[in-house]
């Protein structure tokens, strides 16, 4: 299958949050009514953009028809700083009318191969599936680590979490060995749309590899996170696009 992502390049990190709140936006506006699945991932890059959602878009979104997720979790309390699903309650849905029983947060307080096994149970309980019996997010956002990590999917666990047939799974982080729950590759791959938002200088070497299709992408988590029949797309700063070879 080629790789040729939707790439959305805008001139910097405040302007890709916007360009992907706009996306949010015009994708209610064509489902025109019912839920939309939309997974959330950590990390600084989507700080701005919950930060801009509360500012400016309270009144551009119906939130009551957004179910939230998220790709990965670390295993804290979901009042740690370390927390995904703490920091985006404080920065959104402490702001937004959001339906709380919508938020779907992994069970941090359970024992991670329970958590794990939990998320994945609820996700198929509340997500349509395809053929292959994978549940479909509307709307996945993720993240790109310097490694190439993407959710909690590390180039040291990539060959077991993209073969894995589990819904979710534990990961470890490599440097901190802080354990995790993420979706696992197939899962990914199952969105309707998967929407990478990378941001900053720091990322220019790894995205160019991968989208360029590089020697040594196929090294790199983010690299085989392709929808098998959604959209890919690339929301990237000038930064972190500056050597895309197109
Ligand atoms: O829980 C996490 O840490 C994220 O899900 C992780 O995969 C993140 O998306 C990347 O590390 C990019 O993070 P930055 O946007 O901070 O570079």
């Amino acid at each position: 299958m080629p790789y040729n992502p939707d790439l959305r390049i805008s001139t910097d990190g405040p302007a890709v949050a916007r360009a992907f709140a706009d996306h949010i936006v015009a994708k209610l506006n064509k489902k025109k009514e019912g839920p939309l699945f939309w997974a959330l991932s950590g990390g600084s890059t989507p700080k701005l953009l919950f930060n801009l959602l509360a500012a400016e878009y309270q009144d551009k979104i119906d939130w009551s028809r957004l179910h939230f997720f998220w790709g990965d979790e670390r295993m804290v309390p979901h009042d740690d700083a370390e927390s995904n699903y703490g920091e985006v309650k404080k920065l959104l849905f402490d702001k937004v009318p959001v339906v709380k029983s919508q938020i779907h947060a992994v069970q941090t307080n359970l024992e991670p191969e329970e958590a794990a096994k939990a998320y994945g149970e609820k996700m198929m309980q509340l997500l349509p599936s395809n053929s292959d019996g994978l549940p479909i997010l509307d709307i996945n956002m993720l993240g790109m680590g310097g490694d190439g990590h993407t959710a909690s999917i590390f180039p040291s666990n990539m060959k077991e979490m993209m073969a894995s047939d589990e819904i979710c799974t534990v990961a470890t982080h490599p440097d901190s060995g802080q354990k995790r729950v993420t979706m696992t590759g197939k899962v990914l791959n199952a969105s309707d749309e998967v929407c990478f938002l990378i941001t900053g200088n720091g990322k220019t070497q790894r995205v160019a590899q991968i989208i360029n299709q590089e020697n040594g992408a196929v090294n790199f988590p983010t690299a085989h996170i392709k929808p098998t029949s959604g959209k890919l797309i690339w929301f990237l700063d000038e930064a972190a696009a500056s050597e895309v070879g197109y």
